[in-house]
């Protein structure tokens, strides 16, 4: 199992209980959709799976490093090597451009590896649009260069907070289409948040944040 979270407890300083014992995995090649009302704890579940953040309680273990056992610096490292993430906000440096963009958490990484780079420039649309920056793009390329952009250091999870949240139906049926055929062929599994029941049920499997718990 790449990613298992068991019995997990959070809370924030002096608020009530957010996670109260929510436990799900994930191997390798699977896809996840995690749905729930706003501020049932979507994000902080994320955030915990992404080694973002520490918890209260309970266990999770990421490609067999249990996060309990890291310090700042060792979730750091273990987020640089394994963990990648898409937000809402597509999030794209505005002083460089796309090319730039798409390679630049693989450098960070000292994973820049230019063919696969090229690979995820065609297989995303973005061949054209290399040289452009993040203001002249619309939404759905916005969107896509971030996905290049944490594809490009091939993570083993990849966390994908509300990706089509920002955009229209086709732009997000065309974003959504292109994460799932990425992470099929990359083997990283995917834990996707998303308020819609559609994209949900395009993912392996769904489960439901509700009262701190998984259902
Ligand atoms: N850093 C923080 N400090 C204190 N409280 C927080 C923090 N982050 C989130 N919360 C609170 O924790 C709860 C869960 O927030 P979270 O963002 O995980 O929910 P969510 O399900 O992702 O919501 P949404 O669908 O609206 O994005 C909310 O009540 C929120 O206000």
């Amino acid at each position: 199992m790449l990613l298992t979270i068991t019995d997990v407890h959070k809370s924030y300083a002096n608020g009530r209980p957010i996670l109260n014992g929510v436990s799900l995995s994930l191997d390798h090649g699977q896809t996840l959709a995690l749905t729930g009302e706003s501020g049932s704890g979507k994000s902080t579940l994320l955030n915990l799976a992404g080694a973002l953040d520490i918890f209260d309680a309970g266990e999770i273990s990421l490609g067999g490093t249990n996060l309990s056992t890291l310090d700042d610096t060792g979730r750091a490292a273990l987020r640089r090597e394994r963990v990648a993430l898409v937000f809402q906000q597509f999030n794209l440096i505005p002083s460089l451009t796309v090319g730039q963009n798409l390679s630049l958490h693989a450098r960070l990484a000292s994973k820049h590896d230019p063919d696969w780079c090229d690979h995820l420039a065609d297989k995303l649309g973005l061949r054209d649009l290399l040289d452009r920056f993040p203001e002249n793009l619309s939404g759905g390329q916005q969107q896509r260069v971030a996905i290049g952009r944490a594809l490009a250091p091939r993570p083993s999870l990849l966390l994908a907070d509300e990706p089509t949240g920002n955009l229209d139906e086709v732009a997000s049926t065309n974003v959504l289409d292109l994460m799932l055929a990425l992470v099929a062929e990359t083997s990283a599994a995917l834990l996707l948040v998303t308020h819609s029941q559609d994209i949900a049920t395009r993912l392996d499997q769904q489960v439901r944040l509700s009262g701190g718990l998984i259902s």
